[in-house]
């Protein structure tokens, strides 16, 4: 069933792919700025034309990853879980988006330890999907636990092309106790996978062809998949179970290893 949400976006008005700092990413690599603007507004719009209610931060000249809203901070609840990131480069974001938060009178709670949002911690109706191996420390997953009392399950990722849990898993349904989910099993150790595969017994197993398209990178609502149209294989699948697939194709911000999910930090009230 469709949930309206609320969703949290940057423009990408200052992107560019001048650092690497994800497999995905080539040092001075060319970017067309107004093509990956143009594909985020056609985001927005999906987002909108489907009943979302989308709100905008104002991107920070330097900052070429702040397109990235979802690696900013964990919403649950009305109660913000900021992140530490990882890589020195995309640290000046924290400002920018604290500042937002507090405007938006929310408090936020700084993760003590390497932490990067949504990217890593994604909530799964009684449970909170933890990632961690290449940028959000065991220590954040637990922090998390502490601050949300939501149950948090640590999954380890062992690939470095999905560096982030969001690149390797995305919540299809997010309603307790009948949450399910989409994942790439490879991109996980073998004790992660088990546990995966016992929390969730039904749920949709993309290839890694499709996984490498970042069709994991999805945002479903409950019911529409906003996700990338190269992800075909994915795609029929989630049409069969009955979801209603919505194509946006980021291809100009996959050049920086993010696409719908990390353009997208979820506001849960
Ligand atoms: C799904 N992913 C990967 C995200 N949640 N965020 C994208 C971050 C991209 C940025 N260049 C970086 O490497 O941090």
């Amino acid at each position: 069933m469709a949930r309206p949400r609320r969703y949290l976006v940057c423009e990408p008005r200052h992107f560019t792919v001048r650092y690497a700092i994800n497999p995905w990413m080539r040092q001075d690599t060319e970017v067309d700025t107004a093509l990956a603007g143009r594909q985020w507004a056609a985001l927005v719009r999906a987002y909108r034309d489907h009943g979302h209610v989308v709100q905008c931060v104002e991107p920070v000249a330097g900052l070429p990853d702040m397109v990235f809203s979802a690696n900013a901070a964990l919403v649950l609840a009305g109660r913000v879980f900021g992140s530490r990131f990882h890589a020195p480069q995309r640290q000046p974001e924290t400002a920018a988006y604290e500042a937002w938060f507090a405007a938006a009178g929310y408090d936020v709670h700084r993760s003590e330890s390497k932490c990067e949002g949504e990217g890593d911690l994604i909530p799964a109706g009684r449970f909170i999907l933890a990632g961690t191996g290449f940028r959000t420390a065991r220590a954040a997953h637990h922090e998390a636990q502490e601050f949300f009392g939501v149950p948090t399950i640590g999954l380890q990722l062992v690939d470095p092309y999905f560096y982030h849990l969001d690149t390797a898993l995305f919540v299809l349904d997010d309603a307790s106790g009948r949450e399910n989910i989409a994942y790439y099993p490879a991109a996980f150790s073998a004790g992660s996978r088990a546990v995966l595969r016992r929390l969730f017994p039904r749920a949709v197993i993309a290839s890694r062809a499709d996984a490498m398209a970042f069709g994991l990178n999805s945002v479903s609502d409950g019911r529409h998949v906003f996700i990338a149209p190269q992800a075909g294989g994915l795609i029929a699948q989630l049409a069969a179970r009955g979801y209603v697939p919505v194509p946006v194709d980021l291809s100009e911000l996959l050049k920086a290893g993010g696409g719908i999910k990390c353009c997208t930090q979820e506001v849960r009230p």
